[in-house]
């Protein structure tokens, strides 16, 4: 009897701690993010072949906190063609996780495919004492490699949990257990082998209005956070700078402080969109007309989606449309 085929897995390499190094095997936090070719990363987990024929490819080599919009455009258009040929299965990207969230949640707006896209990283380099980017990179192929991760969404293999990239956010920055999405995992990996709990519920890749292959380029949008004693000195400078939007990283309910309310009253009248999301570090919930009057002011309320995620939806919804009902419909659905 023949074995089953195997699946054919890309992996596109952009850098990372994931491909980081440090000076000796103690440096757990000290060390240089990308440094380590995606050949290399491959070749040290040879299990990997066990589990998918794979392939990878350096599409770029930088710690995520450096990307930028050009970036994720590059990256994006790169895993719509390989999605579109019949020989790639499924894409894993590994990725720093400082940005990770961004970048999965831009992917799951704009790719249409129903092929699993597996972003991945790691918080240890490879060459510290119990390093995760090894068995994180093992359960992204295992996870793209499998037929259960189609039309799921882009996914996130962190710390032997599934998530949604929709979902998933960087809410420590010092353990592995890094990544959590305030609804929970979608799923983990065991031993290369993923078990399934639940489904993301919000429009995504297949179901998306949004496609990469219409997005020329993204619009200028800026995220000014409010504190006890803020003024409006960010938010002048980010219209200033040309921004297109502004995401208001509130308190609470995304609340606007009464020194900061009438400018952005000022702003949204010369045709800046106003958001409103939460800093509320565990999760936000921002409401609409709680706190804040939306339907007079003409704002819109990011309701879950965390201030840098609301970047990205609001940029690429932007793309298509400059009318604030249309934007407040786009983050109820996304
Ligand atoms: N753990 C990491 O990957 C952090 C690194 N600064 C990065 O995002 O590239």
């Amino acid at each position: 009897q023949e074995a089953p085929a195997k699946p054919n897995v890309i992996i596109l390499a952009t850098g990372g701690t994931i491909a980081g190094a440090g000076a000796s095997a103690a440096n757990s936090a000290t060390y240089t993010a990308a440094k380590v070719g995606i050949d290399q990363l491959i070749a040290g987990v040879p299990e990997l072949s066990q589990l998918a024929n794979v392939r990878g490819e350096q599409v770029m080599q930088i710690a995520s906190e450096s990307i930028t919009n050009d970036n994720l455009l590059q990256l994006g258009r790169r895993v719509a063609e390989l999605a579109d040929s019949k020989d790639v299965d499924g894409i894993v990207i590994t990725h720093g996780t400082d940005t990770l969230e961004e970048t999965a949640y831009f992917l799951d707006l704009v790719e249409k495919t129903d092929k699993p896209i597996v972003v991945v990283g790691s918080m240890r380099p490879g060459t510290a004492m119990s390093a995760d980017g090894m068995l994180n990179l093992y359960n992204a192929v295992a996870v793209a490699g499998s037929k259960e991760a189609r039309g799921k969404g882009v996914l996130v293999t962190m710390n032997d949990e599934i998530q949604s990239g929709r979902d998933v956010s960087k809410m420590m920055n010092i353990k592995t257990e890094a990544f959590k999405s305030p609804w929970g995992p979608l799923g983990m990996v065991v031993e290369g082998k993923s078990y399934w709990f639940r489904l993301p519920a919000k429009r995504h890749t297949m179901d998306s209005e949004f496609d990469i292959k219409n997005i020329k380029s993204l619009p200028n949008v800026g995220i000014a956070y409010s504190y006890g004693n803020v003024d409006d000195t960010a938010y002048k400078a980010l219209a200033q700078s040309g921004a297109k939007a502004i995401i208001h990283v509130g308190t609470g309910n995304g609340s606007v402080s009464s020194r900061v309310v009438p400018t952005l009253q000022a702003l949204r009248k010369d045709g800046v969109q106003i958001i409103r999301s939460s800093h509320v570090n565990a999760g936000g919930f921002v409401l609409r007309n709680a706190e804040q009057p939306d339907d007079k002011n003409d704002w819109v309320v990011a309701h879950d989606l965390n201030p840098q995620k609301a970047r990205i939806l609001a940029m690429v919804a932007l793309t298509k449309t400059q009318d604030s009902k249309e934007l407040q419909r786009i983050f109820w659905e996304y």
